[in-house]
């Protein structure tokens, strides 16, 4: 099978907003006779998106026959972008209802990271007859730590990162980010900048939200037990962004769920444990 690519996969689709029509972007990477379709949600750090995210992770399910959709939130990548003043979890699950209406698509898995945890649980709280399982990691609900001072040092040097977009906070910010920093690559860096810098009213309209709001992700923590999806919580023990409490959280309110922790692993586990973390994934998706 052909790998995909970005530029092969990349696709838009116009998404009704608050009054506003919204550019989305997304990747699909479809195999053409797939039954089930996994819609994976991306971080909110600044230049992220859904193929920056997970490209170490769409390869293994497209081979296994899943159809992989990579969502760029608004705010993000080549999506348009937007202020939130209210909760951005919601607002992302908004958009991903208007996806997958448009594809056609009646139920599909979720994998979210972090920010796309937070979302995917709204969406399966808004959706539920609408999501198969549910994979989050390094996310899903937000609200306080009652171990770990917040804003967590992780979330500190991202929010500084948006106000002052350099190489160097750049750098800071990804050093906290994994465990192990030496994986990190220059072409890694350049790239990241690359995003950040290419679209400088994300950066702008992230800031201007945050001064808006500075709770985009509410705390879904006392409606977690509606959610009746199977799911499946991974967590880095290194994680410096939103601590592992957080994953004890969410499998302590999720009645069908289970948490696999990763030990020498920081906020990425789909990128620092790619192989384990995907035989994870189709594992838990397939059965
Ligand atoms: O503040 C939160 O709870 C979410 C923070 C978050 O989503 C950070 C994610 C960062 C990335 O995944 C990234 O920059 O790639």
């Amino acid at each position: 099978m052909t790998a995909f690519t970005e530029s092969a996969s990349s696709r838009f689709v116009r998404i009704a907003e608050d009054g506003r029509e919204l550019n989305i972007h997304y990747n699909d990477c479809d195999p053409g006779n797939a039954s089930e379709t996994v819609v994976m949600l991306h971080g909110s750090g600044p230049g992220a998106s859904g193929w920056a995210n997970f490209n170490r992770n769409i390869e293994p399910l497209v081979e296994a026959g899943f159809r992989v959709i990579l969502l760029d939130c608004p705010g993000w990548s080549k999506s348009d972008s937007i202020v939130c003043t209210g909760s951005r979890s919601d607002l992302n699950a908004r958009i991903l209802k208007g996806l997958v209406d448009q594809l056609g698509l009646d139920r599909v898995h979720l994998l979210g990271n972090s920010m796309g945890g937070h979302s995917a649980v709204a969406f399966a709280l808004g959706h539920p007859q609408r999501v198969g399982k549910l994979v989050l990691m390094g996310g899903g609900t937000g609200g306080a730590s009652p171990f770990v001072p917040m804003p967590t040092e992780g979330i500190k040097l991202l929010n500084g990162l948006y106000r002052e977009p350099t190489i160097d906070n750049l750098k800071r910010m990804m050093n906290v980010f994994v465990f192990d920093p030496s994986d990190l690559t220059e072409a890694l860096f350049q790239a990241r900048l690359d995003n950040m810098l290419s679209r400088r009213d994300h950066l702008d309209n992230f800031v201007a939200s945050l001064a808006a709001n500075p709770r985009q992700f509410p705390d879904f923590g006392p409606r977690l037990g509606e959610i009746q999806a199977r799911t499946l919580v991974i967590w880095g023990r290194n994680d410096r962004f939103v601590p592992m409490d957080v994953g004890l959280r969410l499998i302590a309110g999720i009645p069908n769920s289970e948490l696999h922790v990763f030990n020498n692993c920081g906020h990425w586990a789909q990128w620092e444990h790619a192989d384990t973390f995907n035989r994870l994934v189709l594992d838990f998706l397939s059965h």
